[in-house]
This record gives structure tokens, sequence and C-alpha cells, in this order.
């Protein structure tokens, strides 16, 4: 009797897999480090809690933000961009931790990118229900560098769209330690998070986390 349930198979590591043109798919590379991202991302939000920024248009941002690093990503009634300093607290990001350097910078050149120097992570939480609209990320001072994306906790819908607005998105599930990549043709695609929906993750809880680093400046 063969009483192997996993086979070698069922045990690969899922490996790397390109979904568009210069956007890549890491599956679970960041899960080893996770307790170390959890970590770092309960250090800056003690000092820079997280918050629903609110859109130029002036509806509140269902995700809520923070951010470390050079640079933080942040919007108000006067438009989307980056500053150095923190507009709740008055005082400047705090430094990106070495981990999520290293996290960003191995991600990157999975896909790909070497040499990436991300200067600005973003925090993003969303709680039961939360969304992130399609958008693209275009707030950043030149193109060349690519998107590395971080997912921990709670599973989400992650939309990849065209470079149009109208193109067909595709959809990919986003679990716990996964890792997307896009650069090059794929750096201006349209993406987008649907609603999260209600779980509990050992580690964060009811919500699902993302790290969104970026060469900014
Ligand atoms: O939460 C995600 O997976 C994507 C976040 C995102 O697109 C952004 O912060 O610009
Ligand atoms: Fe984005």
């Amino acid at each position: 009797m063969n009483l192997d349930l996993f086979s070698a198979e069922d045990t690969a590591p899922p490996t790397p897999y390109e979904i568009a043109p210069g956007a890549w798919a890491l599956p679970g590379i960041a899960s080893t480090h996770a307790d170390a991202l959890w970590a770092g991302i309960h250090k800056v939000i003690q000092s820079h809690p997280l918050r629903h920024l609110v859109t130029p248009g002036g509806s509140r941002m269902s995700v809520a933000m923070s951010n470390c690093g050079d640079l933080g990503w942040v919007s108000d009634e006067a438009g989307y961009r980056y500053q150095g300093t923190d507009p709740l607290t008055q005082t400047p990001w705090p430094a990106m931790p070495e981990g999520f350097r290293e996290m960003a910078i191995s991600a990157a050149e999975q896909a790909g990118y070497p040499a990436f120097e991300p200067d600005a992570c973003l925090i993003n939480r969303y709680a039961p229900g939360a969304r992130m609209t399609l958008h693209q990320d275009k707030n950043e001072r030149d193109y060349s560098a690519p998107i590395v994306s971080v997912s921990l906790g709670l599973p989400a819908v992650f939309e990849l769209g065209g470079l149009e607005r109208g193109d067909k998105v595709q959809r990919l599930s986003l679990q716990h330690g996964d890792v997307l990549v896009w650069g090059g043709p794929a750096r201006l695609r349209f993406h987008g998070v649907r609603a999260v929906d209600p779980g509990q993750h050992l580690l964060t809880g009811a919500h699902r986390f993302n790290l969104t680093f970026r060469k900014a400046a």
C-alpha cells in the first residue's frame, strides 16, 4: 500500500510565473519573513498610525495606510503625492526596516529587476470590505523601477488590468506571503484589490496587510 500522502508534486514549492509581460507572481516567497515583516509593521505604526486618507475628490479611503522609508505616499484634497513628513504626526516617516528592504530587493531580482532601490514603503491595511479600485501607480518620478507588492494575512483577489482603464482584467488570488512584482512593459498597468472577505488569520487577525515598495524619487 502506498501511504505517501504528499506526492513530490504537492510539496514542490510554487515557482514564480509571469502573469503578463513584465509582471510576475512569486507565490509564498514572503512567508518565511512574515514574522519579521509583521514586527516591522508594528514598530512603524506605533509612531505613525494607520489612518484613512481622503482622496482629492473628498472620499475617505477604505484601506488604512502608513509609510516607512525616505518618502511616504499621501493623499488629501490637494492631491496624491509623496512626502518625507507624515502629515498626521508632522515628523519624518520612520526608516525602512532592513528586512523590508532585503525582501523587496530579492523579490525584484527574482522577477528580473536587479538593482531595485526602494525609497518608499506604503503599508496598507484592509479590514473586511475594504478594497482598492482600479488605478495606476504613477506618482513616482520615473517608471524605470518596478513595483513590489507583498501580501500578508487574509487572502484577497487582485485585479490586473491593462494600460487603459477599460482593458480586460485578470483576477489573481493572493495568499499570505505572496509577492507580485510589475515593471517594464507592465509598470503602468491598472490594478486593484476586490473587497476583502471577513476571516481570521493567525498572524494578522481580521485583516489583510499589504506592503507596496516603490522607488518614488
Ligand atoms: O494591496 C494591494 O495588493 C495593492 C496595493 C496597491 O495597489 C497600492 O497601494 O497602490
Ligand atoms: Fe497600486
